[in-house]
């Protein structure tokens, strides 16, 4: 995964207070050189203030944070080398796109004649050269994406900073639009932090992801790691494992739960029910779907058997 162009980035003891508000407490975090990292956590957990301060953005924290070989904490963004794409694309409305993606390139004091060339490739890179002369205005949502795509990447960061870069999206666009910033990600080899708090985003674009709640870090792990062995219960309901069960629950000794389907969604090639074991307990039971197969209606008694070997105890 390693790559020359890549950088680490390695966060230690980062805390952040706004007044008496304590919104990170003690990071601790390695992000390997050409890695796809994502911040996961709900709103307010403090993951946009976590990227800004990797971007240089906001008041400084304590702690370190290094980029590579050099430590950045204390340096303002222009000079860490970090190329950032927001939320809202920020693209200048006055200006075409050749323009928009040309500029950081003409502020850095690129020589002319190596302009066009450039702008040209990363515009070829995003699928977006035949639409430079169109202003920002007169492009698609997923389209002005890909040009503040291009113009961050253009002046080669060594690393890339996409602050929740779907949200603007509608549901099919952002399917597509994080495929392509995969693709782009592994293309370029780039070390990329990528911040949601939709946790599908996060399971099908990250190599790994940090869970955060409360600015404190939950967990780190592959989407799989954290699927299958969540270390606390918020871990485990945010990613979505099904069933939590008490274990102060006396029904918890069981391994059959008797109950009665509550409520059933069709998936396609899953059906989703939702039995109810007893008053406030629900488990969520997926099976498969065949065609001819039979499904159970809201209502059926029907027994739950749990496979003790894929319980996982938490104590958190
Ligand atoms: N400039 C600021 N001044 C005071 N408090 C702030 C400031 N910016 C953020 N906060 C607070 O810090 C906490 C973390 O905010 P942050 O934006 O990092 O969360 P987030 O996880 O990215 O949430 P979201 O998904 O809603 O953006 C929140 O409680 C927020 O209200």
């Amino acid at each position: 995964m390693a790559s020359e162009n890549a950088d680490s980035v390695v966060i230690e003891g980062l805390s952040l207070a706004y007044d008496t508000t304590d919104v990170l407490k003690g990071i601790d975090l390695r992000i390997e050189p050409g890695e796809l990292f994502t911040f996961l956590g709900p709103s307010g957990s403090g993951k946009s203030t976590l990227l800004r301060c990797v971007a240089g953005f906001g008041p400084t924290p304590r702690g370190r944070i290094l980029i590579g070989e050099h430590e950045v904490t204390h340096l303002p963004p222009w000079r860490r080398n970090v190329g950032m794409v927001f939320q809202s694309y920020a693209l200048w409305p006055h200006m075409t796109v050749y323009r928009n993606v040309a500029f950081g390139l003409e502020e850095r004091r690129v020589p002319s004649a190596e302009i066009p060339r450039r702008v040209e490739a990363a515009l070829d890179m995003v699928g977006l050269w035949e639409l430079a002369d169109r202003r920002p205005s007169q492009l698609s949502g997923g389209q002005q994406q890909r040009v503040a795509l291009a113009r961050t990447i253009i002046v080669e960061p060594r690393v890339l900073l996409l602050d929740e870069p779907l949200s603007n999206l509608d549901a099919n666009l952002r399917v597509q639009m994080r495929r392509e910033i995969l693709e782009l990600q592994r293309k370029l080899k780039l070390t990329t932090i990528f911040v949601t708090h939709d946790q599908e985003e996060a399971n099908t674009i990250s190599d790994r992801i940090a869970v955060l709640d409360e600015g404190i870090l939950q967990q780190v792990g592959s989407p799989m790691d954290l699927y299958d062995s969540p270390v606390n219960r918020f871990v485990a309901d945010f990613l979505g494992t099904a069933n939590l069960l008490d274990g102060a629950d006396p029904a918890m000794a069981a391994t059959a739960f008797p109950g009665r389907v509550g409520h059933r969604e069709f998936l396609g090639n899953l059906i989703r029910y939702t039995v109810a074991v007893d008053e406030d307990t629900s488990l969520l039971v997926d099976d498969t779907h065949q065609p001819g197969r039979r499904a159970f209606s809201v209502g059926d008694k029907v027994t739950v058997n749990v496979d003790m070997e894929h319980v996982q105890i938490l104590s958190g």
